[in-house]
């Protein structure tokens, strides 16, 4: 029954999540209408929830209760912490940010609530409260980017282009295909209708904090708009 406690999930907190995998962010993003330092912006601040992201998959490892699920958590977390970030300061020299701007920028309101929500929805919770508060991350991203990326590919020297590859491209959404099943895993047996309800509302909170990050970098670039 909870197999794909993702797809419920998504219909649960319906209009939360079209707000956040349809938000005004990723539609200019999708039509090369992105103000470059919107993207500037959020490519900064990204890189410090990518960190707070490295620590919520440490937590994940401890609240493993097995040891395969502990092992997948430790995979995720050294994917992050040695290829993912060295890739995201790659692309952001790209974007004319250097290192010492990504270890100075002031990390956004937006940011501190979202990825400090998911560590402590996680903290308080168990091991399936973390990955549900997860998934909106996991999942939306490799939703997003299968959805644009026809839109991305029909306009050649797209400005996002190989951002939107990293997440449509087989290596990804393969790892997003494997969150997907462990979630239903992780369900399996574990859903009473209250607890159905509280995951529900977690999802919900998280697709709303996502779309807070999107919407932080629209606000960002459009404040330094002469
Ligand atoms: C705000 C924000 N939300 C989600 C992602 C996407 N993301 C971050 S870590 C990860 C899993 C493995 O890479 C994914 C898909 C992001 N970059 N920034």
């Amino acid at each position: 029954m909870s197999a794909d406690l993702f797809a419920r999930l998504k219909e649960a907190a319906h209009p939360h999540w079209q707000a956040y995998v349809e938000h005004d962010f990723v539609r200019r993003l999708a039509a090369g209408r992105l103000p470059n330092a919107a993207f500037r912006f959020y490519l900064a601040q990204d890189y410090l929830f990518l960190i707070q992201f490295a620590r919520a998959q440490a937590l994940a490892v401890y609240k493993g209760r097995t040891l395969a699920e502990m092992r997948a958590s430790k995979s995720a977390l050294a994917a992050i912490l040695d290829v993912e970030l060295g890739l995201h300061v790659r692309l952001a020299a790209e974007w004319g940010l250097t290192p010492a701007d990504l270890e100075s920028a002031p990390e956004h309101a937006a940011t501190v609530a979202y990825t400090r929500f998911v560590l402590d929805a996680g903290m308080a919770g168990d091991l399936l409260d973390l990955r549900v508060a997860l998934a909106p991350c996991v999942l939306g991203y490799a939703e997003i980017a299968a959805r644009i990326a026809l839109e991305v590919r029909a306009r050649p020297g797209h400005p996002q282009g190989a951002w939107v590859e990293d997440y449509a491209g087989e290596a990804y959404q393969a790892v997003a295909e494997a969150a997907r099943a462990e979630l239903g895993r992780l369900a399996e047996g574990a859903l009473s209708p209250p607890r159905l309800r509280q995951l529900e509302r977690l999802f919900a909170k998280a697709c709303d904090l996502e779309a807070g990050f999107w919407q932080m970098a629209l606000d960002a670039a459009a404040k330094d708009e002469p």
